[in-house]
């Protein structure tokens, strides 16, 4: 696909991939698009129809897959969620560098496109503060974070698998968290200074 290498963000549900793409997308605006997801599950509070994700029925969205509109899909807690070739294909028609933040299946499907993003894997210090993340967040029913966390373990074990990931970073302190997303993502600087009115990002540190 044409434009600029995206960059895929995955990790266990809670640890802070949202968080930090937001506050990324805030601060380089007009240098990166968020690749806006489909997903049958239901909105959250706060959370805007095409704007967080597409919400959409279960019918819908397996006629899209079915008519091979997703670069990629996976089931996920008990709702289906998928990458659109449109939804990426938006973000690189802008010429912006295209932020996905898919799980772990859409990571493995991934590598088999032609879409050659750079992988991170956003990862939590323990389980423990994952767990209390996800709770503080105050989104889930308890089934549905017991769920999370049992594919956490899943996940967190895939990510130790040579080559799944190009960078790790763990989020413990957000601030130290967010530098080292920066510092990863400094190969983009050049592109970046000529895509963007807004200041070239520094390194980590720096
Ligand atoms: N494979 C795939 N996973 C997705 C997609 N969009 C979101 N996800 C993942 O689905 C999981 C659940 O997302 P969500 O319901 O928003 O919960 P949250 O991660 O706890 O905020 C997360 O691991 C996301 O990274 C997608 O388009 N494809
Ligand atoms: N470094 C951090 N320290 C403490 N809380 C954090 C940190 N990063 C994120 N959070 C909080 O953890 C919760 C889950 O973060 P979120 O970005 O929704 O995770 P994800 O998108 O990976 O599911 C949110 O309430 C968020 O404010």
């Amino acid at each position: 696909m044409a434009g600029p290498r995206p960059v895929v963000c995955s990790g266990p549900s809670g640890v802070g991939k949202s968080t930090l793409l937001k506050k990324l997308m805030k601060e380089y605006e007009g240098v990166f698009g968020f690749s806006i997801s489909h997903t049958t599950r239901k909105p959250r509070p706060g959370e805007q129809n095409g704007i967080d994700y597409h919400y959409v029925t279960r019918d819908v969205m397996q006629a899209g897959i079915d008519n091979g509109d997703f670069i990629e899909s996976a089931e996920f807690s008990g709702n289906l969620y998928g990458t659109s070739k449109a939804a990426v294909q938006e973000v690189q028609s802008k010429n912006l560098i295209c932020l996905l933040d898919i799980d772990m299946q859409g990571v493995k499907n991934i590598k088999k496109t032609d879409l050659n993003p750079m992988f991170i894997s956003i990862q939590p210090p323990s389980m423990e503060i994952l767990e209390k993340r996800l709770r503080g967040r105050k989104t889930e029913s308890e089934e549905s974070l017991q769920k999370r966390l049992q594919t956490a373990k899943i996940e967190m074990e895939f990510s130790k698998e040579p080559g799944a990931f190009d960078v790790i970073i763990i989020n413990d302190n957000l601030d130290d968290a967010y530098a080292k997303l920066k510092d990863a993502l400094k190969e983009k600087q050049t592109q970046m200074q000529h895509q963007s009115p807004l200041p070239p990002m520094r390194a980590a540190g720096c």
